[in-house]
C-alpha cells in the first residue's frame, strides 16, 4: 500500500465545488439501504449503551436506521414480534455460535423474518461468519444480511460472495476499543483509508463502523465509498441512551462501554474494549437533526443536491494520522 493512501478522518479535507442550490434545506440527505430509505446515512452502534428497544422504536418511526444489539438473546424473538405488531421494520444482531444457528432455525420455523440481520463479531473474515451468512440466506432469504466486521477488500469480496448484502468495515477504530493496543491489528488510525480500499472492491453497500468524532466525518465516509455510517460514542450520551446518567463535579455524563469490555462480558477474558464516560448531550433528536443539517451543508459544498453527490468531490490530505485521541 502506498503511504499516501493511508489516512484517517482528521487527515482529509474535501474540496468545495460551486453551489447549485439556493438553500441548504434543498439538499437531500436520504439514502436507500436494503429494503428501506432512511433520513440520513447514520446508524447508532449495536451496543448495549447505545441502543435499546424504546430507542429502536423511536428511530424506526422517524425513518432512521437502527440495529438492535445481541446481548439479551432471549429478548430477540419478542423484539421482532413487537416491532412487526407496530408495523415497524425489525433489525437484529446475531453472533456465530451454535445457539445462534439454532435461533435462525427457530425464526424460520415461526416464519418470523427480520428485515435486517447483522452478523456482529470482532473478526468477521472467517468461516464462522460465512457459515452464518449461508444459513440465514437459506432459511430467511428475505432478510437483508449485514456481515462484519472486516478491514480488507479480500474480506469484503469473500463475504459478499457468500451472500452478504452489505459488509461492515472497521477493526479497532472505535472510541471504546483497545484492539489495536492489545493485538497490534486493525484499521485504527487509517479507518477512512480502509473504508476507501474496501469500497473500491465492494459490489454491495459498505457500512463505515467506528472512529467518527465529528459530523463532518460522515460526509468523508460517504466520499470514500460508505453508504451508511455506524456511530457509537457520539450517540451514547443522550437522554434516550441506555447507559446510566452520572454527575461528577457538576458535569453530567453517560456510561459507554465496549461490547468486548470486561463490563459487557462479565469476566476479564479476551477483553478488547473499555468502559468510559461520554458527555451528556440531551435529546438525541437534536443531535440527529444537527447531523442532517451538517450533511445538507456538505452536499451544498459538494456542489450537489443529493447525498451521493459527495462521492465525486476532490480531496486533499492535510496531515499525518494520529491515534484518533484514544488511549488505553
Ligand atoms: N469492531 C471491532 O473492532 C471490534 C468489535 N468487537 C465487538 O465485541 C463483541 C464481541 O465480539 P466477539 O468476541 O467476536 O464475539 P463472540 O464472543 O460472540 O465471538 C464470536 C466467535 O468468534 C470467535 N472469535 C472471536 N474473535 C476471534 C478471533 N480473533 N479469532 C478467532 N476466533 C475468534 C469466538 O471464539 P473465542 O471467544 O473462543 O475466541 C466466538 O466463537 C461484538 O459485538 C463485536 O462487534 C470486539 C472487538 C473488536
Ligand atoms: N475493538 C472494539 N471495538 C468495539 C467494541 N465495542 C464496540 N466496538 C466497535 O466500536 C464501534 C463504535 O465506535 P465509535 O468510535 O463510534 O465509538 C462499534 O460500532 C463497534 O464496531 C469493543 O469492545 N472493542
Amino acid at each position: 500500500m502506498h503511504p499516501a493512501e493511508v489516512f484517517d478522518y482528521e487527515d482529509i479535507q474535501l474540496v468545495p465545488n460551486k453551489c447549485v442550490i439556493e438553500s441548504r434545506s434543498e439538499a437531500d440527505t436520504s439514502v436507500q439501504f436494503g429494503p428501506h430509505r432512511f433520513k440520513i446515512p447514520v446508524v447508532p452502534a449495536n451496543m448495549e449503551t447505545v441502543i435499546n428497544e424504546p430507542l429502536a422504536i423511536w428511530l424506526a418511526k422517524r425513518d432512521y436506521f437502527y440495529v438492535m444489539h445481541r446481548f439479551q438473546p432471549e429478548e430477540r424473538r419478542g423484539f421482532i414480534e413487537r416491532m412487526h405488531e407496530k408495523s415497524l421494520f425489525a433489525s437484529i444482531s446475531v453472533g456465530v455460535k451454535a445457539d445462534e444457528h439454532a435461533f435462525i432455525d427457530e425464526l424460520a420455523a415461526a416464519n418470523l423474518v427480520p428485515e435486517y440481520i447483522t452478523i456482529d463479531i470482532a473478526h468477521g473474515h472467517s468461516e464462522a461468519v460465512i457459515r452464518m451468512i449461508q444459513q440465514i440466506k437459506e432459511k430467511l432469504p428475505a432478510s437483508f444480511v449485514i456481515a462484519g466486521n472486516v478491514g480488507t477488500p479480500e474480506a469484503v469480496r469473500e463475504l459478499e460472495n457468500a451472500g452478504a448484502d452489505a459488509t461492515k468495515v472497521g477493526i479497532g477504530p472505535g472510541k471504546a476499543c483497545i484492539t489495536k493496543l492489545k493485538t497490534g491489528f486493525g484499521t485504527g488510525g487509517w479507518q477512512l483509508a480502509a473504508v476507501r480500499l474496501c469500497a473500491k472492491a465492494a459490489r454491495k453497500p459498505i457500512i463505515a463502523d467506528g472512529g467518527i468524532r465529528y459530523n463532518g466525518d460522515i460526509a468523508k465516509s460517504i466520499r470514500f465509498g460508505a453508504t451508511m455510517v455506524m456511530i457509537g460514542s457520539m450517540l451514547a450520551g443522550h437522554e434516550q441512551s441506555p447507559g446510566s446518567l452520572l454527575t461528577i463535579d457538576g458535569r453530567t455524563f453517560k456510561q459507554y462501554w465496549g461490547s468486548a469490555s470486561e463490563k459487557q462480558k462479565g469476566a476479564y477474558r479476551n477483553v478488547e474494549g473499555k468502559q468510559m464516560l461520554v458527555p451528556y448531550r440531551g435529546d438525541i433528536a437534536n443531535t440527529l437533526n444537527a447531523m442532517e443539517e451538517d450533511l445538507q451543508s456538505s452536499i451544498s459544498y459538494a456542489g450537489g443536491r443529493n447525498l451521493m453527490d459527495i462521492r465525486t468531490v476532490d480531496y486533499v490530505i492535510v496531515k499525518s494520522s494520529i491515534m484518533n485521541g484514544d488511549s488505553y
